[in-house]
């Protein structure tokens, strides 16, 4: 696709790193796991990563919102909540990407305040260089420089979401 500069990460690489977080989390919890995905960017990765994950699970999904286009308002909107009460059980968050750490260390102190026993995240991506605020990820996929990425669930307004592969989005598609 002309859009997209170059390929990061292909699905049969993704899937490999599905099976080695899934593996760890499954060796790190012995109960039941409240799998929260963030909405609409985690569904891909989450879908993947949950068939990996050897435990009784329960998931759940919350929307919020802080982007338009490739900028961050740096106000984070629950725009969907959860449909499971958090209190007691062990919480772990999924994400398509850690950017700024705006929206992970807003939901993570949420789920604390709810009374969680423990909250945990895991993020296909994370973009250290880009980071605001600090955010503690146990998990994390892969990480990469300060480059706006779409597939795998990203979206650019909305669009490239269903690319099988992370990849770099042209410049010229956004500037
Ligand atoms: O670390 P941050 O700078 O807060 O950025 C990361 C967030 O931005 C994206 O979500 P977005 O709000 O674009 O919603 P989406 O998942 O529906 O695309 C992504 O899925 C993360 O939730
Ligand atoms: O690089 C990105 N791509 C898509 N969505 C995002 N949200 C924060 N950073 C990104």
């Amino acid at each position: 696709m002309k859009e997209i500069e170059s390929i990061l990460y292909t699905e049969e690489v993704i899937k490999e790193k599905c099976y080695e977080l899934g593996k760890k989390i499954s060796e790190d919890y012995s109960g039941e796991l409240l799998v929260v995905g963030i909405l609409k960017g985690a569904v891909p990765f989450m879908a993947e990563l949950i068939k990996r994950i050897d435990l009784p699970i329960i998931i759940d999904f919350m929307d919020v919102s802080s982007y338009e286009g490739t900028t961050t308002s740096g106000e984070v909107r629950i725009l969907k909540d959860l449909e499971f009460r958090v209190e007691g059980r062990d919480v772990l968050i999924v994400e398509d990407i850690i950017d700024t750490g705006l929206t992970l260390s807003y939901l993570t102190e949420v789920i604390k305040k709810r009374g969680a026993k423990s909250v945990e995240i895991c993020s296909m991506l994370t973009k250290p260089k880009r980071r605001k605020v600090y955010v503690n990820a146990k998990y994390v996929g892969f990480e990469i420089d300060d480059k706006f990425v779409v597939g795998y669930g990203m979206d650019y307004n909305e669009k490239y979401r269903n690319l099988p592969y992370v990849g770099i989005l042209s410049e010229s598609v956004y500037k």
